[in-house]
């Protein structure tokens, strides 16, 4: 459909439990309703779930427990399923099928698993089913976890190439200030720049029940801005308030999507060196450089170096010219399997197929 967005909606523990010790149902349901009529409307919703660890708590009425890792990865395991849970019971109102993704910045860092979520996430949505994702508490570590879910968020909606974040929380917006402890805290409605100035004012949460706060929100803007995301920041009980987002109404902090967003974008996937080359012919030389095409295994006519799926390799012509660097979908030895064949014959030789391209050209920086 024409005008059709991809937002991405982040539902803080504030927003959850409305700042009580449960989770507020009667709340959830609304902000599902106000999704249901978005995506009724064409538009694709991607939800980043906090709350496993207040569910947790819930669940299993309050427990004593030690202020260990440990213990909020238990409450997590367990909350996880009761979040879940309700999430499928209030979209199924409107019969909209949901599907969980539990991710962690491992998923993100290691090319092949980001190409895998990436994969995972667009499939779901061009089914028409909602990714419900929260980060893998249960067995994230300190060196794998994002460590919270408005970062996660941020990364969740590169994954899904999306228009716009949307993070709900349990206060209108930004303000100069911590508006819980500073009675002259102003909103601020737009942001242009992220700077350091912007950085003091943000502090971390004091509810309790969040975790980072507005600092953490900054940077989730920050990384989603600059891949050319727009970013809000507002009250998740503000009536109608995922509706105005995607309608581009005035609501809470507003900051801006930088310019030139796909070759930041592409840049992210990108930084090692090219771990081998792809040789193709002049057909394909023409479609991509001329017609912006993705490469198709038709247009191979060689492949040198051993890589995996999801390594940054180069295109190159048979004389040697550099043509293009991109993010190959099949690793060497699949490659050299389906050299100079059609896409259809795919799954036929390899027995299995991660879609008709080598190269897809968002993938690919041209040289
Ligand atoms: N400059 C600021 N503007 C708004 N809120 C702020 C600011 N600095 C700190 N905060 C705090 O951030 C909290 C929201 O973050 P957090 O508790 O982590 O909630 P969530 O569960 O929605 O992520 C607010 O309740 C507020 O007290
Ligand atoms: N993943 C954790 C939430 C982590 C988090 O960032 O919480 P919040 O600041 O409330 O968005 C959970 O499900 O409890």
């Amino acid at each position: 459909m024409n005008g059709s967005q991809t937002l991405v909606v982040k539902l803080g523990t504030s927003v959850l439990t409305g700042g009580s010790r449960r989770l507020n149902r009667a709340h959830i349901v609304e902000l599902v309703r106000q999704c249901a009529q978005l995506q009724a409307q064409g538009h694709r919703i991607v939800i980043v779930t906090s709350g496993a660890i207040a569910a947790g708590r819930e669940h299993l009425d309050y427990p004593n427990l030690p202020a260990t890792i440990a213990s909020k990865q238990l409450l997590a395991a367990v909350g996880q399923s009761s979040l879940i849970q309700l999430w499928e019971q209030l979209f199924s109102i409107y019969g909209i099928h949901i599907g969980q993704m539990l991710l962690t910045r491992a998923d993100m860092e290691d090319r092949e698993r980001f190409l895998n979520a990436r994969d995972t996430l667009r499939a779901l949505l061009d089914n028409h089913i909602v990714p419900v994702i929260n980060e893998n508490d249960a067995v994230a570590t300190q060196e794998i976890k994002v460590g919270d879910n408005d970062n996660l968020s941020a990364l969740a909606a590169i994954l899904a190439d999306a228009d716009k974040l949307l993070l709900l929380t349990d206060q209108p917006g930004l303000f100069s200030a911590d508006p819980r402890t500073d009675p002259d805290a102003r909103l601020i409605p737009e942001v242009e720049e992220i700077n350091d100035a912007l950085r003091q004012i943000a502090g971390g949460s004091v509810s309790g029940l969040g975790t980072g706060g507005m600092a953490t929100k900054i940077q989730a803007a920050e990384v989603a801005s600059r891949a050319g995301i727009t970013v809000v920041i507002a009250a998740g009980n503000k009536p109608g308030v995922i509706g105005d987002v995607m309608a581009d109404v005035s609501v809470g902090t507003r900051f801006h999507a930088q310019k030139m967003p796909l070759e930041t974008r592409k840049r992210w996937l990108f930084g090692p060196p090219p771990a081998g080359d792809i040789i193709v012919d002049e057909g394909a030389i023409k479609a991509v450089l001329e017609r912006g095409s993705s490469l198709l295994p038709k247009g191979m006519v060689g492949v040198e170096g051993d890589f995996s799926r999801g390594t940054v390799v180069r295109i190159r012509s048979q004389a040697g010219r550099d043509i293009a660097h991109g993010v190959s979908r099949y690793n060497s030895d699949a490659l050299r399997m389906i050299v100079g064949q059609h896409s259809q014959q795919i799954s036929q030789i390899l027995g299995y197929e991660y879609g008709p391209v080598v190269i897809h050209r968002d993938d690919m920086i041209i040289r």
